[in-house]
């Protein structure tokens, strides 16, 4: 039985594609196989030896010590795109609350009184207050065309919007999937100084942190919005706090609140709702646990953060799966050591990324625990797997 330790709430389709006779789900074990979580914050936990994969379900992995479990050979999963609708529709909703002042406009209909006749009076006289604009007078700039990025950017454009992205290190799938219609910023200080309203789409990293700051956001026009809901730490809290209070800036539109943020009243505050749709979480547990399940049982790598893609079709002997740093003669090694035990491989397949590689061999007859311990003993080799 594989045992699968799960530290948030997984949607139940998802759990449901590991079928009850071959794992057990829970949200204690001390000797998991896999590990699924959502936003949990894995940096400080002990993470048993025995942990094989990391199943996150959802797109950001700075929650999980992605580094620390490449050095162990443990693949980190993620569920690209598979909540990127339901952040796109947050979006445009929280640049629709920004534009046409939508929950003072609320909070200003709550404290409404008394007779039919008296309200009506008090609703035309108090919406003069209240007067936005509208989407296609503004230009969006987009930060980061992956998953949801093109997304935002194709809806914001089909809402009349002028749309300009900047992404750097676009994905060839993401070009094809952009509309024509969007205009590409050729540096940040080019989008920001001709965008009114601005959405980051990008992972919180060290090249990231501090992206949204107090001069780049002196350069869009007076008047502008900005809608974060990537991650805290992209943007500079107290840089936006300052724009807002001189008016520079109308709203801030974020789903990671702070004491701070919240205090403010041109702060639109959202409780990290961006993937709370029942349409993603579904799609998010299903495919990472259908991702974790074919690590575990055939050793295939699909969407991990830190290893290659590996498929290669099951054969009817044993697997070896081996994770290891990629650099010359592992394969070499690994082949002489099953030479030397007998072992015919029947076939292999080695993928590399970056500094990581990962290496899948389909072997005739029985392989002794001696000769899995002899792989994981060649200088470089980070774990190893056999499959049954
Ligand atoms: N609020 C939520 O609930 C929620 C939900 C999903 C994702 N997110 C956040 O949104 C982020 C993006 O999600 P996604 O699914 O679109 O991911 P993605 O990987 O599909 O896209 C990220 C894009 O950012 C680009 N990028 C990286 N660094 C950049 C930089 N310095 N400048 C410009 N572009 C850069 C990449 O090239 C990539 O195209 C996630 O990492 C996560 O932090 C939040
Ligand atoms: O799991 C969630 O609710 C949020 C997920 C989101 O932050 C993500 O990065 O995909």
């Amino acid at each position: 039985m594989y045992k699968i330790l799960t530290l948030n709430n997984i949607s139940v389709k998802g759990l449901k594609r590991l079928p009850q006779d071959r794992y057990e789900i829970a949200s204690e074990f001390t000797t998991p196989d896999a590990i699924l979580l959502r936003s949990f914050k894995m940096h400080d936990m002990e993470i048993p030896d025995t942990v094989a994969a990391i199943g996150r379900a959802g797109a950001g992995v700075n929650n999980i010590p992605v580094d620390k479990m490449t050095a162990r050979g443990v693949p980190v999963f993620n569920a690209p795109g598979a909540n990127a609708n339901a952040v796109k529709e947050l979006v445009v909703a929280g640049l629709l609350m920004a534009v046409r002042n939508i929950y003072p406009a609320m909070q200003f209909a709550g404290t409404l009184e008394g007779d039919d006749a008296k309200i009506s009076k008090e609703v035309e006289a108090g919406k003069k207050n209240y007067v936005g604009s509208e989407l296609p007078s503004k230009t969006l700039g987009v930060i980061g065309l992956g998953a949801i990025g093109v997304r935002v950017a194709n809806a914001a454009s089909a809402l009349g919007m002028k749309v300009v992205g900047y992404d750097p290190k676009i994905s060839v799938q993401s070009a094809w999937k952009l509309s024509r219609k969007v205009e590409q910023a050729v540096s940040l200080d080019h989008l920001f100084s001709q965008c009114d309203c601005i959405s980051v789409h990008v992972p919180l990293i060290d090249a990231t942190k501090g992206l949204v700051n107090a001069e780049r956001i002196a350069m869009m026009p007076a008047g502008g919005v900005i809608v974060n809901l990537a991650r805290g730490g992209i943007c500079d809290d107290d840089a936006v706090l300052a724009a807002l209070d001189s008016g520079h800036l109308q709203s801030y539109v974020i789903d990671f609140p702070t004491g701070q943020l919240l205090q403010h009243k041109k702060v639109i505050s959202f409780p990290h709702l961006g993937a709370s749709t029942e349409e993603a979480e579904e799609n998010c547990a299903i495919m990472v646990a259908d991702q974790v399940r074919e690590y575990l049982e055939d050793g295939t790598i699909r969407n991990s953060v830190n290893f290659p893609e590996a498929v290669m079709p099951r054969g009817s002997g044993k697997r070896i799966t081996v994770a290891n740093n990629n650099v010359p003669n592992m394969v070499g090694q690994i082949s002489t050591i099953l030479a030397d035990a007998g072992l015919n491989i029947a076939d292999l397949l080695n993928k590399s990324r970056g500094d990581a590689a990962y290496t899948i061999i389909d072997v005739d007859g029985d392989v002794a625990d001696s000769v899995i311990q002899s792989i994981r003993d060649i200088d470089g080799v980070l774990s190893v797997r056999l499959l049954g």
